[in-house]
């Protein structure tokens, strides 16, 4: 399926300057499409995480982007045309973050301010970039993203230790898309939850995916999760990317020696072959 690339990363390298030097990302190309689900994959230390923060210009030092261009891509041609993230000041990448790129992770929901309400948080997001919106259409607009994530608007007034783990990750997520974000950047967004709630934040996901037409960089050391649920895969070796292909490419037709023997790794995808990719998933 040919789609509208909403973000082409070309060339992008990542050095953390420490003694020796660490290059954490190398000479990375990736585009994501419109309304695509792009899985990040490779064991722990590949650089994943790192390559998301690039992205979003969220690297502190001794984190240092080396290399490359990192584009967002406009809307039908839309005025102010593609931008290259890289180039842009503080400033400007902090008016775009939220607004059109957005990132959940891992840990997210342990970051809520334990003292203000779910509703102040949320309400601030608005604050803050939508400054002219009035009181009233805040607290409805905050009122109705907590119903869209499943958690519900009488939650408005909770603090986030009232909320179980999955819960304050679906606000995580609220808060996210409430700025209707062209791109949606998840690393390891559900790892620290039990098997249970992470389906069904995940079908959650996919729902809203299919309401807003989001993409979605979906980052996991979880293969077998990310079959289910990427129309493409690319698997992360040492800072680059190996193998890029459809998820049923990645599943049927491993060509990168790595990628097989990450495959391999996961016992429940080496017995009896499953139906593991996403149906309706790009072929
Ligand atoms: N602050 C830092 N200083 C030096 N090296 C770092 C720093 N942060 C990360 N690294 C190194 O950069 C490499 C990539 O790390 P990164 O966290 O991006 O990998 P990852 O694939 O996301 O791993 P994980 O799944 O464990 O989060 C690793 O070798 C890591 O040790």
């Amino acid at each position: 399926m040919n789609r509208d690339p909403v973000l082409s990363v070309s060339g992008l390298s990542v050095t953390y300057d420490v003694d020796p030097p660490v290059e954490a990302v190398r000479d990375v190309s990736l585009t994501v499409g419109q309304g695509e689900v792009l899985g990040l994959a490779g064991e722990s230390g590949c650089g994943k995480s790192t390559l998301a923060y690039a992205v979003q210009r969220l690297l502190r030092p001794p984190a240092e982007i080396t290399g490359g261009q990192v584009v967002l891509h406009a809307v039908d041609g839309a005025a102010g045309g593609d931008v290259d993230l890289t180039t842009l000041s503080p400033a400007e990448m902090d008016r775009l973050r939220w607004d059109q790129v957005a990132m959940v992770f891992q840990g997210a929901m342990n970051s809520l301010n334990p003292v203000l309400t779910i509703g102040a948080q949320l309400a601030d997001v608005f604050t803050r970039h939508r400054p002219a919106m009035g009181r009233a259409e805040r607290t409805a607009t905050c009122g109705a993203l907590l119903e869209m994530v499943g958690v519900g608007a009488d939650r408005l007034r909770s603090y986030p230790h009232e909320l179980s783990g999955g819960m304050r990750q679906r606000v995580m997520i609220a808060m996210a898309l409430a700025l209707r974000p062209r791109l949606l950047i998840m690393d390891e967004p559900t790892t620290a939850l039990d098997v249970l709630v992470q389906r069904e934040i995940l079908q959650e996901i996919s729902r809203l995916r299919e309401e807003l037409g989001f993409s979605v960089v979906f980052i996991t050391h979880d293969l077998p999760l990310l079959l289910e649920i990427s129309d493409r895969i690319a698997v992360m070796r040492a800072g680059r990317v190996v193998e890029v292909g459809t998820a049923s490419e990645i599943y049927h037709a491993a060509r990168h020696e790595y990628t097989k023997r990450l495959l391999g790794s996961f016992p429940s995808l080496t017995g009896d072959r499953g139906d593991f990719v996403r149906k309706g998933a790009a072929v």
